[in-house]
């Protein structure tokens, strides 16, 4: 479903171009759910955002389903990404002015449209227990309700790949089960194949796989060489 050939990425930090991800082969199946987990500054994110095609690999093939992300120009990325990569960020980005039916529907191109679509925003409202919030402001809700709708304008489209980076983050832990018990369900089916990048290792131990980036990303392995950094 994923395949990773030959993909590098570096960023320059103070004039000096650093490689954070020199990743020779990474491949994942569909319908697999992977915790993707490594020290802090090991490229877990950089990792997401390219699979994600809001970053650009300097070299290498990126390839989801049939389709290679590294030949699409970036008007075609963002339709691929809209229609089949769900995103979930530690901070949610719920726009505040809008309810939380509202910042679904933005998902969904906007507007209410058909009674179909209402039904199923209502549906996706429901399956997380968010019957009653749908008109909600994000202010009005607490921080593991805003990820809810967050998870829900993510999933609702239902996207083949979906992308969580840190998704428990910001939560308390109890919550931060909650969420991960709710996101590992509501991605249950070999349709969507989930990667989760997280420092949680509680969350990680939930998930079928559980893959250091060290295991994947030689660039992780020379800083090691370099005493930069643990893997
Ligand atoms: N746009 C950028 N410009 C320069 N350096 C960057 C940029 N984005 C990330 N980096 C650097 O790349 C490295 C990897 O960052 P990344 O956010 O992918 O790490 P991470 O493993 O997700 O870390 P954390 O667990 O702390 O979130 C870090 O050293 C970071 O400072």
């Amino acid at each position: 479903m994923l395949h990773l050939q030959g993909v590098k990425k570096q960023f320059q930090v103070t004039g000096k171009n650093i490689p954070i991800l020199d990743i020779p082969e990474w491949s994942v199946g569909q319908g697999e759910k992977i915790a993707i987990i490594g020290p802090s500054g090991s490229g877990k994110s950089t990792l997401l955002h390219l699979i994600g095609g809001i970053l650009r690999p300097d070299a290498g093939e990126i390839v989801i389903g049939e389709e290679r992300l590294s030949g699409m120009k970036e008007s075609r990325r963002d339709a691929f990404r809209a229609e089949h990569i769900g995103y979930i960020l530690q901070d949610f980005h719920l726009i505040p002015s809008l309810t939380a039916k509202q910042n679904v529907e933005i998902a969904l191109n906007g507007g209410s449209g058909t009674a179909e679509r209402r039904d199923k925003i209502d549906h996706w409202f429901e399956s997380v227990g968010l019957k009653d919030r749908r008109n909600h402001k994000p202010s009005q809700l607490s921080r593991g309700q805003q990820q809810r709708v967050a998870m829900i304008r993510a999933l609702i489209h239902e996207p083949a790949l979906v992308l969580a980076d840190e998704p428990t983050g910001s939560l308390d832990w109890e919550t931060a089960d909650e969420i991960a018990g709710l996101l590992l369900e509501l991605c249950g089916s070999d349709r969507h194949t989930l990667l989760v990048v997280t420092h949680d290792l509680k969350l990680a131990e939930r998930f079928p796989k559980c893959v250091r980036i060290g295991e994947i990303n030689e660039a992780n392995r020379r800083a090691a060489e370099l005493g930069r950094m643990a893997i």
